[in-house]
């Protein structure tokens, strides 16, 4: 997969170069270019800015600067075309189905904005031919869609193959599509068996796969009711078993 990022900060992305990403890169499954959109603002204070038609607080992102810019990323390889995502609080959410949607594209270009955002005629001009994505990562505002971008390649990043030790690992994530789709993931516990007086659970120390597998459905369930209530209304019925309804 190939991840291109536009901002007037690509310094912001130095956590791309550690963990499991930055292993990723090294591995050579993800390769992310990093591009200064000033380089594309010709005057001589590389203005990317200016005051909103209409008046209004704040500024908004030149459309000069960012068609250039988003001109110069789609002419890197001719025969594909990126998948465009706009980080922005006025987007649909970001999910982790949307993450398994963007795992299958093999190119991204993000373009993480600041102030008041970009001007407008930027993404009607690349939407007419190429997928453009307003995305939220919560609801809430950030200074700058940079942060969100990094939320998103991790959680996208994740997902590629060879990336998770264990592929199990994004089966059994929270929100995963599937048996964990609307559901939490229960508590996790590992060695010592007893630590300050706290026990790891009898049923995890039975060697009961399927005991096992029960109780921490139950969990999840349980989690999911007492954080994020709203989650099991949205719970497929058919996907509840005789069990689950008499938690
Ligand atoms: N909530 C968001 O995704 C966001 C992006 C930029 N500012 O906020």
């Amino acid at each position: 997969m190939r991840i291109d990022i536009i901002s007037i900060f690509p310094e912001y992305f130095a956590p791309l170069d550690v963990s499991l990403i930055g292993k990723a890169r090294e591995r050579g499954i993800l390769d992310v270019h990093l591009h200064q959109l000033r380089d594309w603002a010709h005057d001589v204070h590389r203005t990317v800015d200016d005051t909103p038609y209409g008046g209004g607080p704040g500024m908004v992102m030149k459309p000069e600067p960012w068609g250039e810019a988003i001109d110069a990323v789609l002419a890197a390889d001719q025969d594909a075309r990126p998948r465009i995502i706009v980080p922005t609080p006025s987007g649909v959410p970001f999910t982790q189905r949307l993450a398994m949607e963007y795992v299958a594209e093999p190119w991204l270009l993000f373009t993480p904005a600041r102030y008041e955002g970009i001007d407008s005629r930027v993404m009607a001009e690349y939407g007419s031919r190429l997928c453009v994505d307003e995305v939220s990562i919560g609801d809430y505002v950030l200074a700058g869609g940079e942060a969100a971008v990094l939320v998103m390649v991790e959680a996208v990043g994740r997902l590629l193959p060879g990336v998770l030790g264990n592929a199990r690992s994004a089966v059994d994530d929270s929100f995963a599509p599937g048996e964990m789709e609307n559901l939490l993931e229960g508590p996790v516990y590992t060695k010592p068996p007893e630590w300050r007086g706290h026990e790891v659970p009898e049923i995890l120390l039975s060697g009961h796969h399927g005991k096992i597998a029960r109780w921490r459905r139950d969990e999840a369930l349980r989690r999911t009711a007492r954080n994020r209530a709203e989650l099991l209304a949205a719970l497929d019925p058919a996907t509840l078993d005789k069990h689950d309804r008499r938690l």
